[in-house]
């Protein structure tokens, strides 16, 4: 019975990070993640002027309330949503000139309600080449707070920015959301604030974040829901059995109900307090599921759907076009370069039945696109990768892992 031990989750050690440089004294992050998301983060927090500390296990981290220590810097964010979408926003809290760039990938995925939340906050945010996109420079001089309306309907990334700078602002905010998805991202990081003393209180679609700052804890990172789908597809497509430790009842991340699917579609799942266990049992049903809480594992669902025995329709996903990359048109291309029938619309993306065929996997420099696609590649001779490294961005040893299930399973 195959144990796999899945590293931390990017969620909630991008969190971590901000939660640690925001809060008065040294916080202690345990088996935080280390990949090229994660360590950008802690990379960009170092350009601003805090101290990480770096060992394997343990970062260690100094909290400046008051914000950063330099008057002036230049971040890279690499291809990271969270360093690009939550640093300028620590940043605004403190005082100084902070130019922030991106990746060429990362530069093409939005911001802009972030951005008009900002200034109205009195932010003095500009960017330099297309408005709501990567570079951009903050002036900052700290933020008063008050009432802010936001449109979460693209990303709920944008929510949790603003909702991690409250506690630093003089007076707290309240943000009135007029749409919002990946709620459980939401909920990870309201409960990630209270870790840090924080207490967010929500009245309908408006949420309340007190000023006062926050306090600095050592603080576990769960292993990523996300990375745990590919190896509990796995299970799910070959008839094996897959348990991933730390990921079990009381987990934070909303992903693990990637686990729900499968169970729906015919696997044998038990979550327990210590972990969840995934068993194939041969059968593998179709499904229509909504996955706008879900979204980052909507690619695993469609690479193993083609082995299920009637049509997978993944529906209310719109926001995964404007992820690492239009995530429902390469599931479809690669789809289809496998010979699997597949149609996608607008938000929904419906697959039939099949038997994929070995081609070479077109990856968009997307890390998910790879790791999906590796687990129809599991009863799919001659699947390769144009990128198998974009991996990096949330797993640098991927394909050594998912390769020695492989030889478990
Ligand atoms: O807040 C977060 O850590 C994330 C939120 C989600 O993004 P959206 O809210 O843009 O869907 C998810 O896809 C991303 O991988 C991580
Ligand atoms: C969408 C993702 O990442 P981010 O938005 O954090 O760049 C992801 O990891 O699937």
């Amino acid at each position: 019975m195959p144990v796999v031990a899945i590293p931390g989750s990017k969620s909630i050690t991008a969190r971590a990070l901000f939660l640690a440089a925001a809060a008065d004294g040294v916080t202690t992050l345990v088996r935080p993640l280390r990949s090229d998301d994660t360590e950008g983060f802690a990379e960009g927090l170092v350009r601003l002027g805090y101290r990480v500390g770096r060992t394997p296990d343990t970062w260690q981290i100094d909290g400046r309330p008051q914000g950063p220590a330099v008057a002036e810097a230049d971040v890279y964010c690499r291809d990271g949503a969270t360093t690009a979408r939550f640093l300028p926003t620590l940043a605004a809290a403190g005082h100084g000139t902070f130019r922030f760039d991106a990746s060429p990938q990362m530069r093409r995925r939005p911001l802009l309600p972030l951005t008009r939340a900002l200034r109205d906050l009195g932010v003095d945010l500009r960017h330099e080449e297309t408005d709501g996109h990567h570079p951009l420079t903050v002036r900052a001089s700290g933020v008063e707070g008050g009432e802010v309306v936001l449109d979460a309907g693209q990303s709920s990334q944008y929510l949790t920015a603003l909702l991690l700078l409250g506690p630093l602002t003089r007076t707290g905010l309240r943000i009135r959301v007029t749409d919002l998805v990946s709620v459980p991202y939401v909920e990870i990081t309201i409960a990630m604030m209270r870790a840090f003393g924080v207490e967010v209180t929500r009245d309908g679609d408006v949420f309340v974040v007190p000023p006062g700052g926050y306090r600095a804890t050592t603080y576990a990172v769960e292993p990523d829901a996300s990375t745990a789908s590919y190896f509990f597809a796995a299970a799910a497509v070959t008839g094996g059995e897959v348990t991933v430790p730390g990921l079990g009842e009381g987990a934070l991340q909303g992903d693990l109900g990637f686990v729900d699917v499968l169970r729906r579609m015919g696997a044998e799942v038990s979550v327990g307090v210590e972990g969840t266990t995934v068993r194939g049992t041969g059968e593998l049903h179709g499904v229509t599921v909504n996955m706008r809480d879900i979204s980052d594992t909507m690619p695993t669902l469609a690479a193993i759907a083609p082995f299920a025995s009637g049509p997978v329709r993944i529906e209310d996903v719109a926001n995964t076009r404007v992820k690492e990359c239009d995530r429902l048109d390469a599931c479809a291309e690669n789809l289809r370069r496998l010979g699997v029938s597949v149609e996608t619309g607008p938000d929904w993306i419906e697959i039939g039945p099949g038997a994929p065929v070995g081609a070479e996997v077109k990856t968009f420099g997307d890390h998910r696109i790879v790791m999906s696609f590796a687990v129809t590649g599991l009863r799919t001779p001659g699947v390769s990768f144009d990128d198998p490294g974009c991996v990096r961005k949330t797993f640098p040893g991927f394909h050594e892992e998912f390769g020695a299930l492989r030889a478990r399973l």
